[in-house]
């Protein structure tokens, strides 16, 4: 079985949020994203609002159960909610995603760059948000750094899946350096031998996922947004300047 890709459009709702509006639509960039065959969205509310808003949630929600496919939200769930961010947990029971995606972000973070630290403690607070999500019918996996020693402890507080945070292999990977591959790979392995089923995300590219997905045959779901967003952009800027410039040539005649 080949690995899911869910295509994470925060990017649009960053673009969007730049001059305010409506432009560009990050439900029609996703409906775009399903028509050409992904499997289904993945969206990361920030507290801050700075990209994808509550109400990107339930459209995009709404979005996937029209094309009966996943929806995977992301998100703190010990952050507090505040004026336009009711908070991950008021988010799922609101739109219900196919899976709930933790992950131990700080306010102040540019981007996710560290997964749970799966202590004692961690995992008791843990295991009563995921029984909670799990009551909802979501899938709950938990953001994880490959290379800790007690990630498999995620199957402890009740998680279905982690997910590896590929940050550090995709920086490798960019340096020609193969190494945290390895550091994937055994952490794939450790996941699977408790019966935790195995996502990834961060940084994955058309450059560096390739060689991810032959060496981790067991993944199950990608979720990649920023350097697809971008290759988007490559992709489309010809054929858009072109057609710009047909419009112009046509209002010369
Ligand atoms: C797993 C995770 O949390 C991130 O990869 C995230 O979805 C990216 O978020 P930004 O688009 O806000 O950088
Ligand atoms: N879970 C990772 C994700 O959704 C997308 O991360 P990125 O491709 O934007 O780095």
């Amino acid at each position: 079985m080949s690995a899911r890709l869910s295509v994470n459009v925060n990017k649009i709702a960053v673009l969007r949020n730049s001059r305010g509006g409506h432009e560009p639509d990050v439900v029609r960039a996703a409906r775009a994203c399903l028509d050409a065959g992904a499997d289904g969205i993945t969206v990361h509310p920030r507290p801050d609002a700075r990209h994808i808003r509550a109400d990107d949630v339930h459209a995009l929600a709404a979005l996937c159960g029209e094309y009966e496919v996943e929806f995977n939200l992301e998100g703190n769930p010990f952050a507090p909610p505040r004026p336009g961010y009711p908070g991950f947990l008021a988010l799922c029971e609101a739109v219900r995603p196919a899976q709930a995606t933790l992950v131990p972000d700080g306010d102040g973070q540019v981007t996710s760059d560290h997964g749970f630290d799966f202590g004692d403690a961690e995992l008791e607070a843990l295991k009563p948000l995921v029984a909670q999500l799990k009551a909802l019918d979501c899938r709950v996996s938990l953001f994880a750094d490959a290379g800790h020693p007690a990630l498999a402890r995620a199957a402890e507080c009740g998680a279905d899946r982690v997910e590896l945070y590929t940050g550090p292999y995709a920086e490798a990977h960019a340096q020609g350096d193969l190494s945290a591959l390895a550091t994937c790979v055994e952490a794939a392995a450790r996941a699977r031998a408790v019966g935790l089923g195995v996502n990834a995300g961060h940084d994955l590219s058309q450059a560096n996922l390739g060689d991810f997905l032959r060496a981790i045959p067991a993944v199950e779901e990608v979720s990649i947004g920023h350097a697809l967003i971008g290759e988007a952009l490559y992709a489309g800027l010809q054929p858009t300047v072109r057609a710009y410039l047909a419009i112009i040539k046509n209002a010369a005649r």
